[in-house]
């Protein structure tokens, strides 16, 4: 991302600019986005079986968002779009790695443009918390909570996220536990399960 940050010029001293992002897809034509396939998230669905199956077909593309290398100073906002795709692995269904921020107590907000999903929320002190996507809705993560959007429709789930651009991403324990709920498919429908991977 490095051209785009030359764009930019110095740190914390941005120019007004604009972004065009597609009501209808979510994408940028103008910004590349990051992309994440199957085996990037292995390990992080419950089954992992079912993982080594559909891998052996194809890396399926999971979701990919638009992340604009923003300089990462307290002053700025980092912003973009963010666009899962349906699917399932096993019955659990498509969703991001999910992360806390670096620095902890910053606070997200996610808009719904389309499609239909989660955001699943959990901080250190191990409460959690859900909200539903649908378009039109604004989904407030406050800070200390990690988060994960999930993809419970049939359609591309399309938000628009903004953060303080200095919050950092932190994986760390979201890799190795995962969250404490899992979202799967029962009887046709979206359903909260305890994660069987998850240990204090
Ligand atoms: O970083 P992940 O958990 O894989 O999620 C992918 C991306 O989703 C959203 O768009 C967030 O605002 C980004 O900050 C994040 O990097
Ligand atoms: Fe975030």
């Amino acid at each position: 991302m490095d051209f785009m940050k030359d764009n930019y010029g110095a740190a914390s001293a941005l120019a007004p600019f604009a972004v065009y992002f597609s009501l209808h897809n979510g994408r940028s034509d103008t910004r590349a986005s990051l992309r994440r396939h199957l085996s990037n998230m292995k390990g992080m669905y419950a089954d992992d079986h079912a993982l080594s199956l559909m891998l052996e077909q194809e890396d399926v593309l999971l979701y990919e968002f638009h992340e604009l290398g923003i300089p990462e100073s307290p002053g700025n906002l980092a912003f973009g779009t963010s666009i899962v795709y349906p699917g399932k692995i096993g019955e659990e269904y498509f969703m991001t790695k999910g992360h806390f921020h670096t620095i902890l107590d910053t606070a997200e907000v996610y808009y719904c443009i389309g499609g239909k999903g989660l955001m699943l929320m959990e901080n250190p002190e191990g409460e959690w918390e859900v909200q539903e996507f649908t378009p039109g809705r604004a989904v407030y993560v406050p800070g200390r909570y990690a988060h994960r959007s999930i993809n419970t429709g049939t359609e591309p789930l399309i938000t628009f996220y903004v953060f303080r651009a200095d919050a950092g991403h932190d994986y760390g324990s979201i890799e190795t536990r995962g969250f404490r709920k899992i979202a799967v498919e029962r009887d046709g429908k979206p359903a909260l399960v305890d994660n069987p991977k998850w240990h204090a």
